[in-house]
């Protein structure tokens, strides 16, 4: 995986500092007598990465889904780089939003690589015809496809498992796909609901590191977890959601010391360090993945 701190002017969607990329004002979402989403403000600025979370049941998702042209706000707009969104996801993503969803959503018959192909086929400039035929246009135009999933799989950390079918990836592999398939859509902003979920303290933290560098490449996210070390240690900018209303939003340390927050979601005041335990726990399990790798050098993934 690349960890270069700087941003890439070359990255397809990346957007200039400083700028707005998304605006979300007043989104209210009803099912019938149920307001899951009452009136949310929400600003993602580019080179930033916004944090959302909240109890079970809060609206985070149901506010995803309103980014992402998947449902309609009943109240309120969205604009993405000042423009509202479009009311169908296959066009909110052409314009410029990718999602990762609580559940992996992989194509888990089709390779890694067809998988990242699938993902970035709203950039393809070829057409139906074009597909049809086979003519040299198409013959070009795939084969630079395939160049870009490879390098983003490169950037990834999957390039040696392209062919490897998805299904059979390990499950935090398997997470690391879903974000290479939204990053080919060549997006300005990512959307991550639970990225983390089901991770162990390890694959966590590696979790981390790339969504930092996806940041790094002039990428904004917003990201849903439940994982709270994760979320402060990461995010510049933290908003809760309690009963679909937006309680506070701030830096790390304002959201954490909160006592509304504490009282209606953390509980007890959250300690920023790792605690000894967890240091032991991802040291211990790097261990053992050091030895393993040593043991069996060359080792194959089964297919
Ligand atoms: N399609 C739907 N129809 C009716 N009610 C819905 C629908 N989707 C969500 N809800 C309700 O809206 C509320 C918010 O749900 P949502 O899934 O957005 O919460 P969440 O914060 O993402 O929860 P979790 O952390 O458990 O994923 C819940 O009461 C849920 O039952």
């Amino acid at each position: 995986m690349t960890t270069d701190t700087t941003t890439t002017d070359t990255t397809p969607g990346a957007t200039a500092p400083g700028e707005v990329v998304l605006d979300a004002r007043g989104v209210t979402m009803r099912f019938g007598g149920l307001t899951a989403v009452r009136g949310v403000d929400l600003t993602v600025n580019s080179g930033e990465i916004v944090g959302l979370i909240g109890p079970n049941g809060a609206g985070k998702t149901t506010f995803f889904n309103c980014l992402t042209g998947l449902y309609v706000p009943t109240e309120g707009e969205v604009r993405y780089k000042g423009n509202v969104l479009p009311p169908k996801s296959f066009k909110v993503t052409a314009a410029g939003i990718a999602r990762t969803f609580q559940n992996i959503r992989l194509f888990a018959n089709m390779t890694v690589l067809e998988n990242v192909l699938v993902g970035g086929h709203t950039r393809t400039k070829e057409g139906f015809w074009s597909a049809v035929l086979r003519g040299p246009g198409f013959h070009k135009a795939e084969a630079a496809s395939r160049e870009r999933a490879m390098e983003l799989l490169e950037f990834i950390g999957l390039a040696d498992k392209a062919e490897h079918l998805a299904r059979n990836l390990p499950y935090g592999e398997q997470r690391k796909l879903e974000i290479a398939r939204a990053l080919a859509s060549e997006p300005g902003l990512l959307l991550l609901d639970e990225p983390t979920a089901g991770m162990n303290p390890q694959e966590t933290r590696a979790t981390e590191e790339l969504v930092f560098a996806i940041r790094d490449k002039g990428i904004a996210i917003l990201v849903i977890e439940h994982d709270m070390r994760f979320i402060f240690n990461l995010c510049d900018r933290v908003a809760v959601l309690v009963q679909g209303e937006k309680l506070i939003e701030g830096d790390s340390a304002t959201v954490q010391g909160d006592e509304r927050v504490i009282a209606a979601y953390l509980g007890e005041p959250f300690e920023n360090a790792p605690g000894e335990e967890e240091i032991a726990e991802v040291e211990a399990a790097e261990a053992a993945a050091e030895t393993t790798t040593d043991a069996a050098p060359g080792k194959e993934n089964d297919r």
